[in-house]
């Protein structure tokens, strides 16, 4: 199963996906991230922001996760993603398949603002440090419209969305019989 994490950048992607992940392997069930901001630092360098390039982006995660998951691995992929033609390209192109919106109020996004990108956005133009293509600032994000999962981080507490997700995943597991590996946790 491919778990396609989407949201605004501060959303709580990457927490969320993590807190899963640890909730799955007390099930003795092994999930991997691939965390977009993590492979965009380490392999992706060529890449930017514009469309075409995150479209890119989606596509080499896609491809990566695919591996991952045709090994039977719940495979997280986290990813702002914010086009609905590249999530609907995946869906098709791969097995199993899932959105999960993971969404915020923009107001609480700039409140977060753990790295300073919402503030930059929000520079009058023609400041140096202008951000000028931050998603959900000056740069679109098409909602999932029937995401399999949706949480509002800002309404819901860490726990309650893993929860949430975890149920999801768990019952997707016993519908599909899907075939997970076990592992024991190295710590
Ligand atoms: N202009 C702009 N827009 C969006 N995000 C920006 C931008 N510049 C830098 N960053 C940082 O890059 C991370 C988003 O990369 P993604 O690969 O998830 O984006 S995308 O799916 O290709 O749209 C995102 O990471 P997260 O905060 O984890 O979402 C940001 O830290
Ligand atoms: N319900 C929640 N779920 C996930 N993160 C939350 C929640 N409430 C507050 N947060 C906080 O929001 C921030 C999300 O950051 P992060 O997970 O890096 O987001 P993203 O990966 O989407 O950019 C973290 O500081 C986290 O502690």
């Amino acid at each position: 199963m491919i778990l396609l994490f989407c949201g605004l950048s501060g959303a709580g992607k990457s927490t969320l996906a993590e807190k899963v992940k640890d909730k799955l392997a007390a099930e003795n069930i092994f999930a991997e991230i691939i965390d977009a901001d993590v492979y965009r630092r380490c392999l992706f360098k060529d890449l930017g922001y514009s469309m075409e390039d995150r479209f890119e982006n989606i596509r080499r995660l896609g491809f990566i996760a695919n591996k991952f998951s045709s090994h039977n691995i719940i495979t997280i992929v986290s990813a702002i993603n914010p086009y609905d033609t590249i999530r609907r390209e995946l869906i098709s192109a791969y097995k199993n398949v899932r959105v999960v919106h993971i969404d915020c109020d923009v107001d609480e996004l700039i409140r977060r603002d753990t790295k300073g990108l919402y503030k930059r956005a929000m520079l009058p133009e023609g400041h140096p440090d202008k951000l000028s293509n931050l998603t959900g600032i000056n740069d679109p994000f098409e909602a999932p419209q029937n995401p399999d999962v949706y949480v509002n981080t800002h309404a819901l507490g860490e726990k309650e969305c893993t929860n949430k997700i975890c149920s999801f995943i768990l019952n997707s597991i016993v519908k599909e019989k899907y075939l997970y590996n076990t592992y024991t946790h190295v710590s």
